[in-house]
């Protein structure tokens, strides 16, 4: 059967790593015999100065015809100074928005070839394997009303935090069903000694539990959970959150794994659809000199293969792969500060390693 993906570029380093992630999923689909059709759309930056909008509807109608999606990353100074609705996040946003993409998957695990590389001590960061279950299209992200206004007579801004119960409790449902195939934990991440949204995330997370008796739940505040993470990150297993504290404490946590250049993540909406992307941003200040780490998003197309596709041998395959070529010692110039590999010669290497684990 053929499954349609359709590749997000966006801006900064977004199209160098789509580049290493879609050639990966080529040489998968070839030694695996399964038919992938890519199609592209435009979306950020990119997108507003082709079509002046950051998410033009003809990108969500391909999203949508599509069996998966694949994005790289968007934003950057040139569009630092627009209004609002013309920046590129906006786009990002939206498209998550218009595909109900409410979880955001984010592991975060210590590989045992970049235990050095890691800023933190190796007996911290050894064995860690957290998944990071983030609320993607609520809360402060997308709450109305976000204005400019005249408070109490001089220039004020408003942000607005808005969950419905049925968006949290979705989202915690899936915590705990990830937790019941893993180590049966979840950490839910609040605020709730002082937001009113944190009190109801918190009762919904109690209701919620009753349903996965096999999983213990644990409640933390979020400023306790920023330090956990760096102190002792072993002791989570699903850490799951609403949509602001989950950007931040998953950046945050990618250090552990030595590198935000080696974080992927899955957007899902309850269906086996998804889009795929690395945790970081379009990194301008690398944009174009081929040295982005293209790992987090070739990472990202083992999650697509697993969650959308339902292809566990393959995704497996990626993952090893991407072990391999860090055993033997390839580094990008984020984990490294002597004979760095460029992006091609990192994806080259993974796709050696995936034709030779796959020939043997
Ligand atoms: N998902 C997305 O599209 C996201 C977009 N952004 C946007 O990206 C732009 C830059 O934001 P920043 O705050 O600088 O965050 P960033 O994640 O783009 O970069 C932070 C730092 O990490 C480095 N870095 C990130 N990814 C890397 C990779 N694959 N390989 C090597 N180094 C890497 C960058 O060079 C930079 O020093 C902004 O316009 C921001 O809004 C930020 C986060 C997420
Ligand atoms: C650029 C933002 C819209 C999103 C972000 O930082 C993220 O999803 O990690
Ligand atoms: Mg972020």
């Amino acid at each position: 059967m053929i499954k349609k993906i359709t590749t997000l570029p966006g801006d900064g380093i977004g199209p160098e790593i789509v580049e290493s992630g879609k050639a990966v999923l080529q040489v998968i689909a070839d030694l695996y015999g399964h038919q992938f059709e890519f199609q592209e759309g435009l979306i950020g930056g990119a997108a507003i100065d082709a079509t002046g909008v950051p998410l033009p509807d003809e990108t969500i109608e391909r999203c949508q015809s599509s069996d998966a999606c694949l994005l790289g990353a968007v934003g950057g100074p040139k569009w630092d100074q627009q209004p609002p609705h013309l920046r590129p996040e906006k786009g990002l946003l939206a498209i998550r928005q218009a595909l109900n993409l409410y979880a955001n998957l984010r592991p975060v695990q210590a590989l045992d070839a970049l235990i050095e590389e890691s800023t933190l001590k190796p007996e911290v960061v050894s064995g860690v394997d957290v998944l990071i279950v983030r609320e993607l299209t609520g809360g402060i992200y997308f709450g109305e009303p976000r204005e400019r206004r005249t408070i109490d007579g001089e220039e004020g801004v408003v942000d607005t935090l808005v969950y419905k119960k049925s968006e949290i409790e979705r989202l915690l449902h899936r915590a705990f069903q990830f937790a019941e195939i893993r180590g049966k934990h979840v950490t839910s991440v609040d605020k709730a000694n002082v937001l009113e949204s944190s009190r109801m995330w918190r009762e919904c997370a109690n209701e919620v539990a009753t349903h996965y008796p096999s999983v213990t739940l644990e409640h933390m505040l979020v400023d306790n959970a920023a330090m956990q993470l760096i102190r002792q990150p072993k002791q989570f297993d699903v850490l799951v959150t609403e949509n602001l504290f989950g950007d931040i404490l998953s950046d945050e946590a990618s250090m552990i794994t030595g590198s935000l250049g080696m974080l992927p993540s899955a957007s899902l909406n309850g269906t086996a659809f998804g889009l795929y992307e690395p945790v970081h941003g379009s990194a301008p200040d690398i944009a174009g000199l081929n040295q982005a780490n293209p790992l987090a998003t070739i990472a990202s197309t083992a999650m697509l293969l697993r969650y959308s596709f339902g292809l566990l041998e393959e995704a497996d395959c990626i993952e090893q792969a991407i072990n391999q070529v860090l055993l033997k010692g390839y580094r990008t110039a984020d984990l490294t500060n002597a004979n760095a590999i460029s992006t091609e010669e990192m994806t080259k290497a993974v796709i050696k390693e995936i034709k030779v684990a796959i020939h043997s």
